[in-house]
């Protein structure tokens, strides 16, 4: 007989809660006893050799009660711990096990003891949980279980599912051995490898599904749940070794998160990018037109630096592709090398170094310099620019600066008028102006001629700031005394060779685009810019975008929010209104930011709708993206 029931048959361990029970239960009864870890340990080694089918479940059973010496008193702290521990994403669809509550069963080689108190509040009865049931002392030690209950045997699931004769199709969600052999042996129809907590991958090899959360098996069969897209499906790509961090947090999120270490070619990038949601880059990937053509799904770029001139972010913006970067995390390290490399430059210190180790002693004082008392001038008085003049002010340093913009003095800094008059009275110059493209060979031969004869330059900024080979002849004819460059106009998209007219000039400090690389910087940004990218794809959060209309949203409660980017042309507006008015919604909240080319309006709305509404907003002419979050 044909039916369209469905049964959706849970494992407990690892599935239902994120831990193993017995592992927790042994935590609680060793507590005092010294040789806890080492009998944790092979209480856990006893469990996955069960889980994995090495040894039967009967005697994996056996061995760990008899390392466990409980006691029924310990139960109550067991349930409580359990309770601390059910899954994220079981914890967020209790919807689904209200409303299939009657299609739901646990089948565990656990203890129904424990098993019940926990998913009696996912709506699941006790007649509904299969499972075994300790056997106690006298005095509330436990013995052993009940052995004639067939889940304390090997392939127990197996006979367990045949005895309760369901009708309908059996789906069997877990993560070891005894729930994906159910399928092998023909009992269930489907097993979806549940990897939330755990991935074996004789489990995962042996599974109709992987489903590395419970959206993604609601998603895959089509139930309601709590969230409209299961992260897993959105995918990440991360590429020049951003730090672990990000790749951690990200993950633990729900996304899919791949990385890769150096750049890549705008054609190896092409090739990539069409499933990709969202990518991550650092100063050495080109993100140009043709590679946001090619992106189909992609929503987010975020920079994991300062700069963003390496993506087309008018390309873009008009394809609703929203752009972030790390604004602030990586100064401090900037503006420490500047000072580090300001005293190594005025001290000869490289130069004496690498004489030393060509084998001379040349002890002088000629041309070596304290910074004391002596003119630093920067150029670009922004967020390191400033931090700078703090700093090489509690050096000592009388700090001049000059900025295309009216900047506010820190400290005892002077503004000058004019780069030349800044030029002109500097010992050292250091450049700390944006990428904008007009700064294009900004410094060139006329600025280094007004500079101080024998005053030094440093250019951690841009390569394309500074006129190379001006400064090369510059530093040859001895007019300027020392140069430190960390940044190229051509730079390697991966570590290895690399040539500059720069190299071997006396007194010039060379470094690889590094004044951002500390472990500090690299952490922050990775705790920053994922922040960004989660607010955007969790809940539409455009602050701090830099191609886009900021927005901060409320946080999204109990409600579904429509997120519409669309062209900024008359009337768009109006026809999203008249969609919404028609299908009469109970709009509880919209906001609306736009510049010049692009709107991004979001409305929140009551749960209940007429799905055909998003249909009809997805067609609005002038429609360049449209999502919905809930
Ligand atoms: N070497 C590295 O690893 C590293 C790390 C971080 C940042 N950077 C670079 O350092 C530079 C400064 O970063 P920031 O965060 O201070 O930027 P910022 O945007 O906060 O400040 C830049 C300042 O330069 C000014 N400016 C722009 N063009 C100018 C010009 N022609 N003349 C004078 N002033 C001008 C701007 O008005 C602004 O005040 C950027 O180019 C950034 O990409 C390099
Ligand atoms: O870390 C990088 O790749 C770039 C560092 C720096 O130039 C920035 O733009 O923040």
């Amino acid at each position: 007989m044909s039916t369209n029931k469905r049964n959706y048959i849970f494992d407990f361990d690892s599935t239902l809660t994120k831990v193993e029970a017995l592992d927790v239960l042994a935590e609680i009864t060793l507590e005092n006893n010294p040789k806890k870890d080492e009998i944790i340990q092979e209480i856990i080694d006893i469990t996955n050799l069960g889980i994995d089918g090495e040894i039967s479940f009967t005697e994996s059973l056996e061995r760990r009660i008899k390392l466990l010496k409980a006691n029924k008193a310990d139960l109550s702290g067991l349930i409580k711990a359990l309770k601390k521990q059910v899954s994220k994403s079981i914890e967020s669809n209790k919807e689904f096990f209200e409303k299939f509550a009657e299609d739901i069963y646990v089948i565990s080689c656990g203890f129904k003891e424990f098993i019940d108190p926990i998913v009696k509040e996912y709506n699941i009865p006790t007649e509904r949980v299969y499972a075994n049931t300790f056997e106690f002392a006298k005095d509330g030690e436990i013995i052993g279980f009940d052995a004639d209950n067939v889940l304390s045997k090997h392939n127990g699931k197996i006979q367990c599912l045949k005895d309760m004769n369901l009708t309908g199709e059996i789906q069997v969600i877990g993560d070891g051995y005894s729930d994906y052999v159910t399928r092998e042996a023909g009992v269930a129809d489907k097993f979806f490898a549940y990897t939330e907590n755990v991935s074996r991958v004789k489990t995962t090899e042996n599974a109709d599904h992987i489903a590395p959360n419970l959206d993604e098996f609601l998603y895959i069969n089509d139930l309601p749940r709590n969230i409209s897209y299961p992260k897993n499906r959105i995918k990440i790509l991360l590429l020049e070794n951003v730090h672990s961090d990000a790749f951690d947090k990200l993950s633990k999120d729900g996304f899919a998160v791949e990385t890769v270490s150096k750049s890549l070619s705008e054609d190896e990038l092409i090739e990539k990018i069409k499933d990709v949601h969202v990518l991550g880059i650092r100063s050495k990937t080109n993100v140009t037109q043709k590679v946001v053509d090619a992106a189909e799904k992609l929503m987010v770029v975020s920079a994991f630096c300062i700069g963003t001139k390496q993506i087309d972010l008018e390309a873009c913006k008009e394809k609703g592709i929203v752009v972030f970067n790390a604004p602030y995390s990586n100064t401090r390290s900037v503006v420490e090398l500047a000072i580090g490399e300001i005293i190594m430059l005025m001290r000869s210190v490289f130069q004496r170094s690498t004489e030393i180790h060509n084998g001379q002693w040349n002890k002088t004082a000629e041309g070596s310099r304290e910074v004391r008392g002596k003119k630093l001038g920067i150029v670009g008085y922004g967020n390191i620019g400033k931090q700078l003049s703090i700093l090489a002010e509690a050096l000592g340093m009388h700090v001049y600066y000059y900025d295309v913009e009216d900047k506010l003095s820190l400290g005892n800094a002077t503004k000058m008028d004019s780069l030349s008059d800044l030029l002109s009275i500097s010992d050292v110059v250091t450049l700390h102006v944006d990428d904008n493209a007009a700064n294009k060979n900004f410094f060139g031969e006329k600025e280094i001629s007004q500079m101080k004869d024998g005053a030094h330059l440093v250019n951690l900024a841009r390569g394309f700031v500074v006129d190379i080979p001006a400064l090369v002849a510059a530093l040859k004819s001895g007019k300027l005394a020392g140069a430190a460059v960390d940044v190229y106009p051509e730079e390697p998209r991966k570590n290895g060779e690399f040539h500059t007219e720069l190299k071997g000039l006396p007194n010039v400090i060379l470094t690889p685009h590094v004044g951002g690389s500390t472990e500090e910087a690299q952490r922050d940004i990775a705790d920053f810019v994922p922040s960004k990218i989660m607010a955007y794809m969790n809940s539409g959060n455009t602050v701090d975008a830099v191609n886009f209309p900021n927005i901060r949203l409320p946080r999204q409660t109990k409600a579904h929010r429509f997120l519409h980017i669309h062209k900024n042309v008359p009337g768009v507006m109006a026809k999203i209104n008249k969609i919404l008015a028609k299908y009469d919604l109970n709009i509880t909240g919209q906001y609306l930011s736009t510049d010049p080319k692009v709107g991004y309006v979001i409305t929140d709305l009551d749960k209940e709708y007429n799905i055909e509404v998003i249909e009809k907003l997805r067609k609005v002419e002038g429609t360049i993206k449209f999502r919905v979050l809930y």
